[in-house]
């Protein structure tokens, strides 16, 4: 070995300097083998093993950690100190406090200062007596516990005076067996005594010491304090310390007053780790709500290291609860990934088809059989994509019947095509038309299915599976979606009924199977029917300008506790949503799967494919519903609703028959004038007659012209039923009229029980109506 003054070795070759204190690791091998006495071999073995052990501590993350953390509390050892210093003062503090509350009733004063405030004279009374029997009983209970003790004390007293007296007397050998227990138990207890004392002496200080700290330490939850350098790993580490802090700087003056007090908020769920993030209920102080918290929205999501829409403060089962959910740091920004159905596999629309990742990083399996969407946000976030992912899905069931209307140019839909057995694209009225037209027929279907479902055993009170899959039945799910729905509510001419129709279904359609999916840039209350959005169960929001629309697709209320698709950007939030309906929790922040279709690249197709390979092998068509898009609904039939609106009335306003014509059928009527209506009876050969100075329509004359029809009709073949009668075509009417149209018989009766003869008689005449002599 070398030394400093001589840097060659014994044999004069050159080695490196040590210095003391240096571990050699790498020994020189000549040397060590140079030397092979014991003590230098052990001395070598010891140094090889304590430097592989550095190596190894050096290597490992953990304890390199550990390190980092005991230097940096050892940095901080100082301001510890200090702080618990503080602790220790404000723990005492804090027991005089308590110990003068304690001795001079405030609790319970503060109770009658409150009632006082709040002017509730009753209140007041009761925390006034409380006070009075409390405060008895709390002196009353130290005086029975101090009375006992000075009674122990005494008595043990004697007891150990006369135990002295009797051992100065007499010797231990002589006394009874039982009395030396007693002297053992009494030197053992002494022992004890003196030992404790003298343990006390030393912890009995250091425990009022540690519990004086305790009771000032930071009541702010958790001790992460203790372990937590610095917010280098804020990214996904939010605790109920946290938390606190970022609440307490929110700029809440009540909550600010709470904290300043020394108050700690309740964690009614503590922080955990939830999906992607970090959640938690916490009740907060009086005059606080969540609504509060969510409006400083941007501020708290500063204090908590995080972006806007990483943060979500909103409204637990109370108003003073808030649930919090924050995202790890950066996890929102990925997309979905690729549609689990893309590839392969099928759905079951009972079970529901998948549409994105909530931001617990679950996929939505989103519900379609009883429920109905409503999917907004402004232009370009996704609302098309996210429909057609809906019918995808809904593709690949092959129970599932699809009519899709979308009402404006786009091809979006144009590769589902060969799935859907109704679609219509364009801007034009007819496209409208189309679609109330469709409208009309599920509202048609939905009776039937009504109809249907009461005829089978049992009466099930919705569509199941089992039911679905008997196609003769005809109760499989049928799914009809129309995307920028807010042409066809605001069509001029056919918006009015539009929205009965589409109202009518979502209220209704939900236990037959019966599904309505409407996409809109626009959920205003103009654009959307405040009825729609009242009562579709799913609401999905893309990004939207502002509370109304947000309001109006997530349902009332929403913005202001917390549930804001505002957050979202423009752009950089493209194919994310806020949904609500669509899972049990209140709300889901959902980033939706997307099925390219743009640029060239088509994934829509080869699905359509898959679906329509699927439809093949079950053997089912793509059409299931009856009726064709280009059927013609079967005409009105104006006099026979004409006679039913009269009633059983001798007469009516012709006023009262329009009104009431509208009423039994407005898709017909809406629109129509007493003009209208006094065509209509000129063509089955009425006129409107006078009586007390105002048009009415007789029963009589609306019974016999449809007697006369009747009559006409039964001998022409069966081909021409539909075909309205010429004004003059009025017979009489056979004598059998009552037998072979019961219903209509019934009525005529009704509207003359007193003169039939005279009515027959007017029937004949459909031309005497004005100035008839029966009116007086
Ligand atoms: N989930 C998604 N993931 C990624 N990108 C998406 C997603 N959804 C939509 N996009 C992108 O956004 C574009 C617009 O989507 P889409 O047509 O569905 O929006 P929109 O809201 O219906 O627009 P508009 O109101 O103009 O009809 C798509 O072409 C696609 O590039």
């Amino acid at each position: 070995m070398s030394t400093p003054e001589n840097p060659r070795g014994r044999g004069g070759e050159l080695v490196p300097k040590v210095y003391d204190g240096e571990i050699m690791t790498g020994t020189d091998d000549k040397a060590a083998t140079a030397d092979r006495r014991p003590v230098a071999v052990v001395r070598r073995a010891f140094i090889d093993c304590t430097g592989r052990l550095i190596g190894r501590v050096r290597e490992s993350g953990r304890i390199a950690r550990w390190r980092g953390l005991l230097a940096y509390r050892a940095r901080k050892l100082p301001a510890d100190v200090v702080r618990l210093l503080w602790f220790l003062l404000r723990g005492h503090g804090r027991w005089i406090v308590k110990a003068w509350t304690w001795a001079t009733y405030a609790d319970l004063r503060s109770d009658a200062r409150q009632a006082r405030m709040s002017g509730d004279a009753q209140a007041r009374r009761e925390a006034q007596e409380t006070i009075r029997a409390d405060a008895k009983a709390r002196w009353a209970k130290l005086g029975i516990g101090l009375r006992r003790i000075v009674i122990s004390a005494a008595v043990l007293t004697v007891v150990l005076v006369l135990l002295a007296l009797v051992e100065m007397l007499f010797d231990r050998a002589d006394m009874p067996g039982w009395l030396v227990t007693v002297y053992q138990v009494r030197d053992f207890g002494a022992a004890a005594v003196r030992v404790t004392v003298s343990w006390l002496a030393v912890l009995g200080p250091l425990g009022w010491l540690v519990a004086a700290v305790w009771e000032g330490r930071d009541r702010t939850p958790g001790a992460g304090w203790l372990t937590q350098p610095d917010r280098a790993d804020a990214d996904s580490w939010v605790d109920e310390r946290m938390i606190s802090r970022a609440l307490a700087h929110l700029g809440i003056a009540p909550m600010n007053a709470f904290f300043k007090n020394g108050g700690e908020l309740v964690y009614l769920t503590p922080a955990r780790k939830d999906g992607d993030g970090t959640a938690a209920r916490i009740r907060l102080p009086l005059g606080v709500t969540a609504d509060m918290v969510a409006d400083r929205r941007p501020t708290l999501a500063a204090n908590l290291g995080r972006a806007s829409l990483e943060t979500w403060p909103t409204k637990g089962d109370e108003d003073g609860v808030l649930d919090l959910w924050v995202a790890d740091k950066g996890t929102l920004q990925g997309g979905a990934g690729d549609w689990p159905l893309l590839q392969d596999g099928a759905a079951d629309v009972f079970d529901g088809v998948p549409f994105g990742l909530t931001q617990r990083g679950l996929i939505v399996n989103a519900p379609l059989l009883e429920a109905n969407w409503l999917i907004g946000g402004r232009p370009g976030q996704g609302k098309t994509s996210a429909m057609r992912t809906l019918l995808l899905g809904a593709a690949l069931d092959p129970t599932a019947e699809l009519w899709v209307y979308v009402m404006g140019e786009s091809p979006d839909f144009e590769p589902l095509k060969p799935r859907l057995s109704r679609y219509r694209m364009g801007m034009d009225d007819s496209v409208a038309a189309d679609a109330v037209a469709a409208l009309r027929d599920l509202t048609e279907e939905m009776e039937r299915r009504g109809r249907t479902l009461g005829a089978q055993p049992g009466q099930p009170p919705k569509v199941s599976r089992k039911l679905a899959d008997n196609p003769r039945l005809g109760l499989h799910p049928l799914v009809l979606a129309i995307d920028e729905c807010h042409e066809l509510f605001q069509h001029n001419k056919h918006g009015k009924q539009a929205e009965e129709l589409a109202v009518r279904l979502i209220k209704r359609g939900r236990k037959y199977g019966i599904i309505l999916l409407l996409a809109t840039q626009s959920p205003t209350k103009d654009s959307i029917p405040k009825e729609i959005t009242r009562n579709v169960s799913c609401g999905v929001a893309f990004a939207v300008a502002d509370h109304i629309a947000n309001d109006g697709l997530l349902g009332a209320g929403r913005y202001r506790a917390g549930i804001r698709a505002t957050e979202l950007r423009m752009k950089t939030d493209r194919g994310t949503c806020v949904a609500v309906g669509i899972t049990d929790e209140a709300w889901e922040l959902v980033r939706t799967f997307y099925v390219t279709f743009e640029d060239g690249t088509d994934l829509v197709t080869p699905v359509v494919a898959r679906a329509m390979a699927l439809l093949a092998e079950h053997g089912r068509p793509v059409a299931l519903t009856a009726a064709p898009a280009n059927e013609q609904p079967a005409p009105v039939d104006h006099l026979a609703d004409i006679a039913d609106v009269i009633g059983g009335e001798k007469r009516v306003r012709t006023q009262t028959v329009l009104a009431r014509l509208i009423a039994h059928n407005p898709d017909e009527y809406n629109g129509w004038t007493l003009t209208d209506l006094s065509a209509a009876l000129a063509g089955y050969g009425l006129t409107p007659a006078k009586s007390h100075g105002v048009m009415v329509i007789r029963a009589d004359d609306a019974a016999s012209a449809l007697a006369a029809r009747e009559d006409g009709e039964t001998g022409e073949d069966t081909g021409s039923r539909g075909v309205l009668p010429e004004a003059g075509a009025a017979q009489t009417p056979p004598a059998d009229l009552g037998k072979r149209h019961k219903g209509r018989q019934q009525r005529s009766r009704l509207n003359t029980p007193e003169n039939p003869g005279e009515r027959r008689e007017s029937a004949t005449r459909p031309d005497s109506l004005p100035g008839s002599a029966d009116d007086g």
